[in-house]
């Protein structure tokens, strides 16, 4: 047994059950409802916590054969996991076809958000996992966030700048400073409070649901080199820097500006639990390059657990059977330990 499985383990044996987590769909039409199914079919040999589906059952009935029982309350739904995947009935969607997304899918998506994130926050559910939404689906039925991160956070009654989205696979763990903006916006939104709350999130999250006692943070530069000491932009001098030495004096263990090019590499990833990226890609490519099937997309600073595939909806192939459930079922895992890590120290 490997120090990890140990210690996940040992975790499992001293906290008591936890309540089922609710999955909310996400767009009917994409993959959600398919790689939700097959995470289902491999709740044993996966060891994965007892969850049900929020959203329309059709959507789950129109891309798979197997199991579903509709039920109206969380409660049921320990009762059902065993035989059948459980599934809260939200609103119906509508027509449902795979790969082609509509106005009705989307509100039922973003109905869907809404009432997992309610279940979790009353205790009805151990956490959230969050099957991908179609950003521009959501922002044509009125969703105003940038993305379900925010929408969480407010939900919970969290400041934008304290919910960070962390991606988090086997090889690494990113996050990404600026979120859901334009790149020619990244510039301007960097500053030295938003750095500042970004990393001091993360490294509570880390010790939170992670168990690292004494996080070890790297921080990228936003421009080539690091902005070779002013020469090719002035981002590390003026806020990067400046930010990374307020949060050592914090008691913070954090290095940068680095150069993003060369920290992602084997060893360079060893000498850091996380980086702290100054834009989406910057943080997203490397995760994705290295552990697409098994990223989670993690949400640090929330009074709930919340986790997500680290995948979009994928509607090019959805309804075509072969959407692989790695993410998803990684999602699962790392919500029952993060959860657990919490009744554990709080
Ligand atoms: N957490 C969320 O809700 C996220 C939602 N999105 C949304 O998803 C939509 C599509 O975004 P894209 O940039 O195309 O990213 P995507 O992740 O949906 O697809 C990228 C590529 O990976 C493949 N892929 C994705 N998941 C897969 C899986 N589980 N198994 C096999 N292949 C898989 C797709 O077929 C495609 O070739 C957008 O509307 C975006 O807003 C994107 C990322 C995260
Ligand atoms: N690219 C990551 C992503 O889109 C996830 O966003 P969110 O909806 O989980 O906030």
């Amino acid at each position: 047994m490997t120090f990890a499985a140990m210690r996940s383990s040992i975790i499992t044996d001293a906290v008591p059950p936890l309540a089922p987590f609710a999955v909310s769909l996400g767009d009917p039409a994409g993959i959600g409802p398919e790689i939700v199914a097959k995470s289902w079919v491999m709740r044993e040999a996966r060891g994965l916590p007892p969850f049900f589906a929020v959203g329309d059952v059709a959507s789950l009935r129109a891309v798979w054969l197997g199991p579903v029982e509709r039920i109206d309350s969380p409660e049921e739904a320990a009762e059902v996991f065993p035989r059948a995947l459980p599934c809260l009935q939200v609103a119906d969607a509508g027509e449902i076809v795979p790969g082609a997304p509509g106005v009705d899918g989307a509100r039922v998506a973003f109905q869907s958000l809404e009432v997992a994130v309610g279940l979790a926050r009353s205790g009805s559910a151990a956490g959230i996992v969050t099957a991908p939404v179609g950003k521009e689906q959501l922002y044509g039925v009125g969703f105003t966030h940038p993305g379900q991160t925010e929408f969480i956070a407010e939900r919970c009654g969290v400041a934008p700048h304290n919910a960070v989205m962390m991606l988090a696979g086997p090889a690494l763990k990113v996050v990404p400073i600026t979120i859901h903006i334009a790149l020619a916006d990244v510039s301007a939104a960097l500053t030295i409070d938003l750095i500042r709350a970004r990393a001091l999130t993360t490294a509570k999250g880390l010790q939170r649901n992670f168990n690292i006692g004494r996080p070890r943070l790297a921080v990228a530069g936003l421009n080539p080199h690091a902005g070779e000491n002013g020469a090719l932009g002035r981002e590390e001098i003026e806020v990067i820097r400046p930010a990374i030495e307020q949060l050592r004096a914090d008691g913070l263990d954090i290095v940068g500006p680095l150069a993003a090019d060369g920290m992602f590499h084997a060893r360079a990833r060893e000498t850091y639990d996380a980086a702290l990226c100054m834009y989406h890609d910057q943080a997203l490519i490397p995760i994705k390059t290295l552990n697409f099937d098994e990223g989670v997309n993690i949400t640090l600073g929330l009074p709930i657990v919340r986790t997500s595939p680290d995948h979009g909806t994928a509607f090019g192939i959805a309804g075509t059977d072969s959407a692989n459930p790695g993410a998803m079922m990684a999602a699962l895992k790392m919500a029952a330990e993060a959860a657990r890590a919490r009744i554990l120290h709080g």
